[in-house]
């Protein structure tokens, strides 16, 4: 049996029903919506696994699914070295976010990473403490702020409401995903004038480890052969 894990909520959930569906298919909720059990239909030796989307890495790497969806970012946050234990089957074409870092709206000297190298620089020497920026994304931010030769700064902890963190006074920085920028508006944050940190969309990954004819002939039929794999 192979078992498949999808976000168990929200749009990245029915997205997700919805990409299998035009692949003919089925996937469901077993029962009420607060079930996290579903039914698969349309093709044998599949079982669905709902769960939190930020979970689904570490299932997939610890062989406790076989294929899953989730997000590009999660995926290279939460594993080190993902690719020798997952597959990258095919990219979805929904679920589209950036992982960028962005600063107070205010800070009108601030536009790229070398103002704000600058600034993290001077920002120690005049409070006695690193510049803090708010993320979920330690490993991703970390080693994005090493490869630019930023290291006057701090991270702070933050799993949700990211971006109300420097009205909060808790950080002063944030580096977090994006897609419509409004979050960002709201909080009166500005995106850095750089490439995002990451672009991340909804994938499909296999277990590495789970490979094997069932799985490539499932693949095959969500993917066929011909289909462009890059899009
Ligand atoms: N505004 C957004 N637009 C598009 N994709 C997004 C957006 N916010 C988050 N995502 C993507 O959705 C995926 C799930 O994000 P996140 O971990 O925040 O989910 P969640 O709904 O909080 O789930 P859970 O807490 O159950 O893990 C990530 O891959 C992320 O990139
Ligand atoms: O650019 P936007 O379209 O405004 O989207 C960005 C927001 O979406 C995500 O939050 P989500 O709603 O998943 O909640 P979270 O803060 O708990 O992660 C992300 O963390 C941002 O807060």
């Amino acid at each position: 049996m192979i078992r498949l894990g999808v976000p168990s909520k929200g749009r990245l959930m029915e997205q997700t029903f919805d990409w299998f569906a035009d692949r003919g298919v089925r996937l469901s909720r077993a029962g009420s919506d607060r079930e996290y059990a579903g039914r698969v239909e349309g093709v044998e030796g599949v079982s669905l696994v709902l769960l939190s989307a930020g979970e689904i890495p570490r299932e997939l790497a610890a062989g406790r699914i076989e294929l899953g969806v989730t997000g590009t970012d999660l995926v290279r946050e939460k594993l080190a070295g993902w690719s020798s234990d997952l597959v990258e089957v095919t990219p979805m074409g929904f679920g589209h976010a950036d992982l960028i870092l962005a600063v107070p709206d205010c800070w009108r000297d601030c536009t790229d990473l070398d103002d704000f190298a600058a600034i993290a620089r001077d920002f120690r020497a005049e409070h006695g403490f690193r510049l803090r920026i708010a993320t979920k994304y330690h490993r991703l931010v970390r080693a994005w702020l090493s490869a630019h030769e930023v290291a006057d700064y701090q991270l702070v902890d933050s799993q949700g409401a990211t971006e109300g963190t420097v009205a909060n006074l808790t950080a002063e920085a944030i580096a977090d995903i994006t897609s419509s920028g409004e979050t960002l508006r709201a909080n009166n944050l500005r995106i850095l004038d750089e490439a995002p940190i990451l672009r991340s969309q909804a994938t499909l990954f296999a277990s590495r480890a789970a490979m094997g004819p069932a799985m490539d002939a499932l693949i095959a039929r969500l993917v066929p052969p011909q289909a462009d794999r890059s899009a």
